[in-house]
């Protein structure tokens, strides 16, 4: 009975660069015959792992046949013969963070063995290989050792037909023994096939048949003794040179002839019929590997579920608030520089009010939350921020104060460096509200009437007065979806990356996992991972940061929880596109930067060229921003800073002078009064101010409208 037949088969690589083939296998003719050990030798790179991985339907051949148990090869489609074969590849190809017994009980899983025969194969071999300790992980293991599992995974599964890769490679003498006595042994005893490569001729002597690979060919193929005999030597080394340098050959005919062809006796060894799509038994085997796997690599795992949370943290933290101690010169005539800033002192009406220094100290004292450098001299100011060295200045002339009371604003002079548009609005707000503030000190202290000064800040420079400092709540529900999506997708793109590079998967395949039971055991992971990033911002959401996420909890977990599956689906395709690391983050970080831009995270998308739009809806932040704006859902900062610090103190430089009022940081202001006339000239200053509310006026009502936000 033939095991492998091998006929005429010839294999070429096309290489692209010299564009033309490469031949790799000759016309090669191998039979193996059932329950016989067969080796396949030869020099380094003549085809013997290219021979191999055809015959396991891992690689395409262009000519010829290959069978094994009288069915014709097809590349791809081995599953059938799964349970039949144990192939050991050349590489480790081993999960270096499981333990020994979880390796080999893996491959127990997918194989669909019982409990009772695993661990009764389980003991033999262990016994029969020396294994270490059974829960000794991998990757503590040495180089011999690692084979030794190799080559223990590739028979758990009592296999019919063996294909071994060099499997003595590394392991030393007494095991190599142990190894061949088994080999020899079961193929007697129990009909086993074995198609081995190996360098060691010595080794080669124990087999029954031995296959010489020359460029492609087969050279000679006979049993060792015959090929001793034939070219008259005492050793099969010494045959190695006769062919390999003098280019003789030696086949024997009859030796192959002497087996039987194919019978239907082959139907019996059990061709998987299997018709059940997913395998109970396989699908836990799957999940519990990347369950062994989390487990080991636990402090890399939750680093990486931290990120989203800590991402979402800095943006609370640095997002939104004010800048601190922002250099901003103040440069003061020759008269006022007495003035110390820290002057808290406690001053009469009459030592205030009466004294301009003490007024303007008192005007500097109330801007607060920067570093304000005096300067004596206008030009060294100038100097200064032309180098960037101060954010601002403040040009305060000698009688600053009558000026201002006046109504006369040739006195004050305001530069700021517009290039950094956050920092401007905020020294712009600084400005404002210390203006505003001061005013309210002139008044109540001073008794001086501030109706006229009023108007003075709709002509100074305070060009674009963003009242409006929330910027949190802007970033934050775009960042919400950033963080969603980053984990999942790093963490889907890696995990791929490493399953590949540890050769798992061709082994998973050749072990007769089919493709749906690999997508469901990742679809089960995705879920479990998007479960979990959803569960883990939501809650830092609620309990860390104190978010009100109003009634929208149920759109907001959807959105979450999509995102995160999304990422995770896109860090799968990275990796099955990207076959090397630097690809795959590369990739994942080019997608995560081109979405931060092109879903409006960074600026509003109103300002993007047409052509922009559709890599913009494409993005699945673009379609969550969409979605919540679409339901109106809310997350507010617990205490959103900007907005509602300026909107208390309108309310409280209101409610001096309304009957009454209405107010609410998220929707319009409306100002109320008995005297329609008089709110008109003491509020109308606010319709001119280009904030970040349109204004209309109805009788007696003054409405801030709130200008729509992009978010
Ligand atoms: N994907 C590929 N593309 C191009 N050439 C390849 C590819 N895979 C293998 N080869 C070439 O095919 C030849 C045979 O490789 P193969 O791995 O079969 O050799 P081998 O006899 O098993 O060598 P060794 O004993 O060193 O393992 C080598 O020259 C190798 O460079």
């Amino acid at each position: 009975m033939k095991c492998i037949e091998v006929k005429d088969v010839s294999k070429f690589y096309h290489e692209k660069r010299h564009n033309k083939n490469l031949k790799i296998l000759n016309g090669i003719n191998v039979t193996v015959p059932t329950g016989t050990i067969y080796t396949l030798v030869g020099p380094s790179s003549c085809g013997k792992t290219t021979l191999l991985t055809c015959i396991l339907g891992l690689q395409k051949f262009q000519n010829g046949e290959i069978k094994i148990f009288n069915r014709k090869i097809e590349f791809n489609k081995t599953s059938k013969f799964s349970h039949l074969i144990g192939y050991m590849p050349q590489q480790k190809s081993l999960p270096s963070n499981l333990t020994i017994f979880e390796t080999l009980q893996y491959f127990g899983n997918i194989h669909l063995m019982n409990q009772e025969t695993f661990y009764e194969r389980f003991e033999m071999i262990s016994k029969l290989f020396e294994l270490p300790r059974k829960d000794k992980l991998i990757k503590e293991l040495s180089g011999g050792e690692q084979r030794r599992i190799s080559l223990a995974i590739t028979i758990i599964h009592n296999p019919k037909l063996l294909i071994l890769d060099e499997p003595t490679v590394g392991v030393d003498f007494e095991i190599r023994d142990k190894i061949w006595k088994f080999l020899t042994t079961q193929s007697k005893e129990t009909k086993l096939t074995v198609l081995i490569t190996t360098h060691y001729l010595n080794e080669t002597e124990k087999a029954d048949r031995c296959g010489f690979m020359k460029r492609g060919v087969l050279v000679a193929e006979n049993s060792p003794n015959k090929i001793i005999q034939h070219f008259c030597v005492n050793k099969l080394d010494d045959a190695f040179i006769e062919i390999y340098s003098n280019d003789k050959t030696c086949f024997d005919d009859a030796d192959s002839n002497k087996f039987e062809t194919f019978s239907e006796e082959h139907e019996d060894l059990g061709i998987n019929k299997d018709k059940i799509m997913i395998r109970h038994q396989v699908l836990k085997g799957l999940l519990l590997k990347e369950w062994h796997r989390i487990k080991r690599q636990k402090i890399d795992f939750v680093t990486i579920f931290i990120m989203s949370s800590a991402i979402l943290g800095l943006v609370y933290i640095l997002l939104g608030s004010f800048p601190n101690d922002l250099k901003v010169a103040v440069v003061l005539s020759e008269n006022l520089q007495k003035c110390t800033i820290n002057l808290n002192d406690k001053l009469s009406k009459f030592e205030l009010c009466n004294n301009n220094t003490k007024l303007l100290c008192e005007f500097l004292n109330q801007m607060t939350d920067v570093d304000k450098i005096i300067y004596e001299n206008y030009t060294e100011a100038n100097i200064d921020f032309k180098h960037g060295t101060i954010f601002g200045f403040i040009s305060l002339g000698s009688n600053f104060i009558s000026s201002l009371i006046e109504n006369n604003t040739k006195n004050i002079e305001i530069h700021i460096d517009s290039s950094k548009i956050f920092f401007k609005d905020f020294v712009n707000y600084k400005i404002f509200s210390t203006l505003e503030i001061f005013t309210k000190i002139l008044k109540e202290r001073c008794d001086i009437n501030t109706n006229s000064m009023l108007p003075y800040m709709q002509v100074t420079d305070l060009q674009e007065i963003s009242l409006n400092f929330d910027l949190s709540k802007f970033i934050t529900i775009n960042m919400l979806a950033m963080a969603a999506f980053i984990t999942p997708m790093i963490y889907s793109g890696l995990i791929i990356y490493e399953c590949r590079s540890e050769g798992i998967w061709e082994r998973t395949y050749l072990s007769g996992v089919k493709v749906i039971e690999i997508i469901t055991a990742y679809i089960i992971q995705c879920i479990f991972v998007s479960l979990l990033v959803t569960v883990e911002i939501f809650i830092f959401l609620i309990y860390v940061l104190n978010v009100d996420v109003l009634s929208h909890q149920f759109l907001i977990i959807f959105i979450l929880f999509e995102l995160a599956t999304l990422g995770y689906l896109s860090g799968f395709l990275t990796s099955i596109f990207f076959k090397t690391l630097v690809g795959i983050s590369g990739f994942c970080m080019g997608i995560i930067m081109i979405q931060f831009m092109a879903s409006g995270i960074m600026w509003p998308l109103e300002t993007a060229m047409i052509y922009i739009y559709p890599i913009s809806y494409s993005s699945p932040l673009t379609l969550s921003r969409q979605l919540f704006q679409r339901y109106k859902a809310k997350i507010l900062q617990s205490a959103p800073k900007g907005l509602s610090e300026h909107l208390k103190r309108v309310v409280q430089l209101v409610k001096s002078h309304l009957s009454s009022f209405h107010i609410d940081t998220e929707k319009d202001v409306i100002l109320y009064s008995n005297d329609g006339a008089a709110l008109m000239k003491k509020f109308g200053f606010l319709m001119n101010l280009p904030l970040h509310f349109s204004t209309s006026k109805n009788c007696n009502r003054l409405t801030l409208k709130r200008h729509k936000r992009h978010d």
